[in-house]
């Protein structure tokens, strides 16, 4: 599996533990920026990885911002992403299971980085279960 990651300034030190912990996992990351605690905009991070997974340059995406919200409106903002903002393990559980959620949003500034790589982990093996989830999922794809 290849992860596309972004982030802006204020989830870049996330960003940086997301990527250890998969790199750990042996997942290839293709990281997008941004690289360092100077200001950025999300808008074009969250795009970038949005872009990068619709385009298949990656399986699947992991962006994280201040609070995850302003990244995660970008992500979505790409057609046939499905970006979660998650906050602890039960969304991150959930919205594989029932949204095949293509990107994981998270906050530097809200989440703590054991509950962050716990959240990432749960969203990494949770297997999306299709059946009636399959038909919302494709009513959201053709919007
Ligand atoms: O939703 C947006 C994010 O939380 C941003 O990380 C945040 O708005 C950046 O704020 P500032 O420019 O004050 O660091």
């Amino acid at each position: 599996m290849k992860i596309a990651i972004a982030s802006d300034h204020g989830g870049y030190q996330l960003k940086e533990e997301v990527k250890k912990y998969l790199q750990s996992r042996e997942i290839e990351v293709l990281d997008l920026g941004t690289n360092s605690e100077e200001s950025v905009d999300y808008p074009q991070f969250g795009r970038a990885c949005g872009e990068a997974v619709a385009g298949g340059k990656a399986d699947r995406g992991i962006v994280c911002c201040g609070t995850g919200i302003g990244i995660s409106i970008a992500a979505n903002k790409v057609k046939g992403i499905r970006c979660s903002l998650c906050t602890d393990v039960n969304m991150a559980e959930m919205t594989r299971r029932h949204n095949d959620s293509n990107i994981l949003a998270m906050g530097g500034r809200i989440t703590d980085t054991e509950t962050a790589l716990a959240i990432t982990a749960a969203w990494l093996d949770t297997e999306f279960e299709g059946g009636r989830h399959q038909r919302r999922v494709d009513m959201l794809n053709s919007y």
